[in-house]
This record gives C-alpha cells, structure tokens and sequence, in this order.
C-alpha cells in the first residue's frame, strides 16, 4: 500500500458496507471506550437500543450497563470519561449506548475491519492502519450528521497519520475544543457529565491501544488491540 485514500462521511451517508471503518466519536462514546479499558474492562458490548442494553443487563448480571445522558434505572454508569476513571472494572464486560458513536460502530457492522476511535487513541488507530496497510478507509463522523467538527477534526488527524506524515496536531485538537459539543459539555447542556470530561477528551494518545470491533455470536463487541510501535511489525 502507498498510503491511505480516506473518505469521511456521517452514519446517514453510509450506503454499502466498507472494507475498512474508522468510527470516530470524541465526546464522548469511544473516549469512555478507552478509560473503559484503561480501568480493566475485558470488552464492551455495543447495544443497538436502550431496551437491548436493559436486556443484555438482565440477562448477564454481572455486566456492566452504561448509556449517555443522565443516570437512569438499570444502568450502572453514564457516558462521562472523569466518571469513568474513577470506576474499577477490572475483567468486566461492559455494554454501551449512546446517541452517536455506538450507533456509528453499528451500522458498519459488516465491514471487514472495525476501528472505534478518539483522540485518546488516535496514533494507536493510525499505527494500525499503517501496519495492516489498508488503501482505502472510511472515516465515519459520527456526532451531528456528520458535521460534528470534534469527531471531523480527529478523523483528519488520523487519517494523515495513517499515512505517515508528520503533522502538527494542535489545530485539530483547537478545532475540537472549539466545538460545539465541547460547549455544550462545559456549559452544563449535556447530562451525565463530569468537569474533566472535555479536557480528558481532548488528551491525545492518552492511551497505547486501538480499538476494534467484530461480531461475536451475535453481538458487536469492541476490544482494545496493542499496536506495536514499529510501523512493518505484526500486530498483537
Ligand atoms: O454522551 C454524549 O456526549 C453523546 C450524547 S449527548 O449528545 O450528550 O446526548 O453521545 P455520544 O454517542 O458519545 O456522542
Ligand atoms: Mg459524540
């Protein structure tokens, strides 16, 4: 492969199924996805609908339910990275639902490679798609029809990377902490929220790992992948 040919379209603008997905959501889905893990979480289960994640919670007592907005009866945490560092999750499995992100990682289901994404995470993904040399990526932005300029900015951010080349990341984090979701999580607009949450949103490459995403026995279930550092090295 020569490099990457990225596209970037909002969920509503998916027609077919990609060959290679990079599901961007920045505030906040695949950021608490990462302090999930980062706090032990064995994997994440992307629940289509708050009824599926209730049922998922029923029938599998020991997971952990979490969705966005405000706490609510039958989940155990909200979509809030400063909540989430605080918990411990130690081998646990945790199902997740939210308004964007999960939703992005869903309808692209049945491509061959599922990337969940955010800033905390963006040279790992990008490391990823450079060691498994794919030539075409979607970029799929999740937040506000695909006008979301957090989620576009790190969709950018990567997508350059994923090619190589040495880029300057402030403006793309300016960009993101510039936008609109990123005011409306400081000014109280948003429910479940932490006061950290924009600023850990924000901590780019916080975490060592990429995150992928696979059907398994009938669930899209996320898991954190360690990408070595080498770009011709074979991934873990
Ligand atoms: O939790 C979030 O930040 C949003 C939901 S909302 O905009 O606050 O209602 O969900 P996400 O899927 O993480 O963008
Ligand atoms: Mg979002």
């Amino acid at each position: 492969m020569t490099g990457t040919d990225a596209r970037f379209v909002g969920i509503a603008g998916l027609v077919e199924a990609p060959s290679v997905a990079v599901v961007v959501d920045v505030m906040r889905a695949f950021t608490v996805a990462a302090w999930t893990f980062a706090q032990g979480a064995e994997k994440i289960v992307l629940a289509e609908s708050l009824d599926d994640a209730r049922a998922l919670k029923t029938r599998h007592p020991d997971w952990v339910a979490l969705k966005d907005g405000p706490p609510a009866e039958g989940f155990d945490l909200v979509n809030s990275p400063g909540v989430l560092r605080a918990a411990d999750l130690r081998g646990r499995t945790v199902v997740q639902k939210t308004t964007a992100g999960t939703v992005g990682a869903l309808a692209v289901k049945d491509a061959a490679l599922v990337l969940c994404a955010g800033c905390v995470v963006a040279e790992a993904t990008a490391r990823l798609l450079r060691t498994r040399g794919h030539g075409s990526v979607t970029f799929v932005v999740t937040g506000e029809d695909g006008q979301a300029d957090e989620d576009l900015a790190c969709a950018e951010y990567i997508a350059r990377r994923s090619n190589g080349a040495e880029v300057d990341a402030s403006p793309f984090l300016r960009r993101a902490a510039e936008s609109p979701a990123a005011t409306e999580l400081a000014e109280g607009v948003r429910q479940g929220t932490h006061p950290h949450d924009v600023a850990l949103c924000l901590e780019l490459d916080r975490f060592p790992f990429a995150m992928v995403a696979a059907v398994e026995d009938s669930l899209m279930v996320l898991r954190p992948r360690t990408v070595p550092a080498q770009p011709d090295a074979p991934v873990t």
